[in-house]
């Protein structure tokens, strides 16, 4: 089964200068027990994805058209704010950059974690059993104290650590990971990493994983769906982006190797030119200004070109490899 599936999103919004399309025509699969890792230079839309998701866009944002189906049943391009509640949490977790967005920092962890657990019928000390259980997963040290302790009292990852905790207590279907180790140290990054693949395969949830680092999502993620200003411009496993990209946008992330540059590629690398305004998005491919292999083809629409086995790349080019000077 998918846990989501998006298919032809198309979000806008109302600004004084006329209609912004944030995300057009946005399709990909979050399978069942996979990580998805979304990548894409700031302003690509991923924050509007999400919000799109979560039923949390911003009141100027509306849906225009697509479907966004959640574990096969429900819509949640329509899907009525109550309901939507409820599976904000239980079903549908996030983790932020700022861990300090999921934690109160005046109620201990311990409280914090019973009052999550708030539907389940599990006792009172049942529910503090499981955030003890939970606190050791993600390698808190002396986990039963813990609950006792209030955020300001851990480390920066340890808080990170602890928001992943309280995200996956409920073992949801599928959990929305916005750069979550982004503010972390090098060292505590892959740790983190570490931690949140080994808890996604025992929890068998799956990932939704946003990130600048393309050495995080090739060492973390099985799929990978590149955006670049609100369009799906590529989509395959990991290894059919990093090793046969197929969009010349893609090829251009790659063009710093991540698994010799880690650090280089811990921000995207600066291509020349910018992002159209999406207030008048060109009738042709939205990539062509800044693109290497443009030619007269792209003043129209490029097609999803299906390059087999789920790599799609929406790119008149798409068939023949993209040149990255890199060797996989
Ligand atoms: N409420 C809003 N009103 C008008 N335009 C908006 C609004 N929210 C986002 N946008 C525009 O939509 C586009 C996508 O923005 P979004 O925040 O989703 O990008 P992003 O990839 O998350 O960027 P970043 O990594 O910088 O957060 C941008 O052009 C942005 O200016």
């Amino acid at each position: 089964m998918t846990t989501l599936r998006i298919e032809n999103l198309n979000v806008s919004f109302s600004t004084e200068a006329g209609p912004l399309h944030a995300l057009k025509n946005v399709s990909f699969d979050v399978p069942e027990n996979r990580i998805v890792g979304i990548v894409g230079e700031s302003g690509c839309g991923k924050s509007t994805l999400i919000n799109a998701i979560l039923g949390l866009l911003a009141d100027n944002g509306s849906i225009d058209s697509g479907s966004i189906l959640f574990e096969g049943q429900d819509e949640l391009t329509t899907l009525p704010p109550s309901r939507m509640r409820d599976l904000r949490g239980p079903r549908i977790a996030t983790v932020f950059q700022d861990p300090m967005g999921a934690l109160n920092p005046v109620i201990s962890v311990g409280k914090q974690m019973l009052n999550i657990q708030y539907r389940s019928p599990l006792s009172k000390d049942e529910k503090l059993s499981r955030a003890v259980e939970m606190l050791e997963l993600v390698r808190i040290p002396d986990a039963r104290a813990a609950l006792a302790r209030y955020p300001h009292q851990f480390s920066g990852g340890m808080k990170q650590r602890i928001a992943i905790a309280m995200a996956l207590m409920m073992e949801p279907a599928l959990l929305i990971a916005d750069e979550p180790t982004t503010a972390l140290d090098a060292t505590l990054e892959v740790t983190t990493i570490e931690l949140l693949k080994d808890l996604q395969q025992k929890i068998g949830c799956s990932v939704m994983f946003i990130s600048h680092h393309l050495g995080v999502i090739a060492e973390l993620c099985d799929d990978v769906v590149v955006m670049y200003a609100g369009e799906v411009v590529e989509r395959g496993t990991v290894r059919q982006i990093f090793q046969d990209p197929r969009h010349p946008y893609t090829a251009r992330l790659l063009e710093c190797d991540p698994a010799r540059q880690s650090e280089r590629t811990r921000h995207l690398p600066t291509i020349p030119g910018e992002i159209p305004d999406l207030r008048a998005r060109p009738a042709g491919c939205i990539f062509a200004n800044r693109c290497d292999r443009v030619s007269d083809a792209c003043s129209a629409p490029p097609p999803d070109k299906d390059i087999g086995e789920g790599h799609v790349a929406r790119c008149f080019v798409a068939d023949t490899p993209a040149e990255t000077g890199v060797t996989a």
